[in-house]
């Protein structure tokens, strides 16, 4: 059993470049897409392919896009999961640092300076900022902090808070957050997810045979759920729509931020902001649950481009709901989450 005076916590997520500069920015994305849980391919082909081609062509325009969504303190994601940090501290009254899987801060500093902190550490508590499991995300964070952790041969005991999708404080909070939009006069909401190749979706399906090759295998119960985004996404985007009581005509699922040119899970988000205004739904609400963080993909693909592309399309109006951010009650399930950790320890 741990007591709070002898527990701390780390809010890891993926991570943003220095700064707006070129050359942070290269870095940041020779890290991000170098990552064998983002692009795959075999160790040659994938560094040839990034390095020489991937990288040089997209560090620029990638760069002046964090240029128009920067804030004076920094990048919207880094400066956002500083003011969860300070939250979750205030209300659990536990020591809390924030951690990146590419860039800064380091697991490693903040795994340091929890020890700093409190050198009687016995239990570090991550909780990496995704609620459900993708090898892009949650995998690749959650296993980077097991890999530093085993490096660095700490001695506290590391726990790992498992993808959240369908959890009843995860799905209130989300839900609350997008309560006040509704009040809009709008004709749909959109919950446009964070897309992965559809590729990911297969090599995760532990069953081998059950995702995207079952009639509608997201309904269908099955041990592949445990690791498939599709179906965490779709259990998310149902939940969130029933606690609403939004009727099944007036939302819908689709995916963003495709790269490259492999077929990425479907229906596209960018596709979508094109057809729906022609289709009668015109005023639209989006809602992003994949990041509880604001960030490039929300601030601009989505508030910024999305919303271009929607209205140069014939829609009449366009709003994004922010992500959870420091919303009281995701901070709230966030202490309940780490509180059950803590508790289970004691059984
Ligand atoms: C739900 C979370 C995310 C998944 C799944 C994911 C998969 C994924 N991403 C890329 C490529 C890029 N992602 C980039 C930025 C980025 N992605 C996420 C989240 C998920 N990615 C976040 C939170 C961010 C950070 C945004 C920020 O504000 O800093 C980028 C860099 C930015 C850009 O140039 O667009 C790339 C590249 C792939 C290939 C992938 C799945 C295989
Ligand atoms: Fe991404
Ligand atoms: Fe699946």
């Amino acid at each position: 059993m741990v007591s709070k005076s002898e527990v701390g916590i780390i809010l890891m997520n993926l991570g943003s470049p220095d700064s707006t500069a070129v050359p942070d920015v290269k870095r940041y994305l020779l890290e991000f897409l170098m990552d064998k849980r983002v692009i795959d391919y075999p160790w040659l082909f994938r560094k040839i392919l990034i390095e020489g081609i991937i990288v040089p062509r997209r560090a620029e325009k990638s760069a002046e896009a964090y240029s128009s969504i920067w804030w004076e303190d920094g990048s919207p994601l880094i400066v956002l999961t500083k003011q969860l940090q300070a939250a979750v501290q205030h209300d659990m009254d536990v020591p809390v640092e924030i951690a990146m899987r590419y860039g800064n801060p380091h697991p490693e500093v903040a795994f340091d300076n929890l020890l700093k902190k409190n050198p009687q550490l016995k239990e570090v508590i991550v909780l990496p900022l995704y609620p459900h499991y993708a090898m892009s995300s949650y995998e690749t964070a959650a296993e980077y902090a097991k890999e530093i952790y085993k490096k660095k041969k700490y001695k506290f005991r590391l726990s790992i808070i498992p993808p959240f999708y369908d959890e009843p404080a995860y799905i209130d909070a989300v839900a609350e957050s997008m309560r006040p939009f509704l009040q809009q006069q709008h004709d749909y909401v959109l919950f446009s997810y964070h897309g992965v190749p559809e590729r990911h979706i297969h090599k995760g399906d532990v069953t081998g045979h059950h995702c995207m090759k079952v009639t509608d295998c997201c309904h269908v119960k099955s041990a592949a759920h445990q690791y498939c985004y599709r179906h965490q996404v779709t259990i998310t985007a149902e939940l969130v729509a029933a606690k609403l009581g939004l009727p099944r005509e007036k939302w819908g699922i689709s995916f963003q931020s495709r790269l490259g040119r492999e077929e990425w899970l479907k229906p596209y988000t960018a596709g979508l902001l094109e057809t729906l205004p022609k289709e009668g739904k015109k005023k639209l609400l989006v809602v992003c649950p994949a990041f509880v963080s604001d960030c490039l993909e929300t601030l601009e693909e989505i508030a910024v481009e999305g919303k271009h592309s929607f209205m140069n399309n014939g829609g009449d109006s366009f709003t994004m709901i922010p992500c959870l951010n420091v919303h009281p009650m995701w901070v709230n399930a966030i202490v309940k989450y780490c509180n059950q950790i803590m508790q289970a320890e004691t059984v």
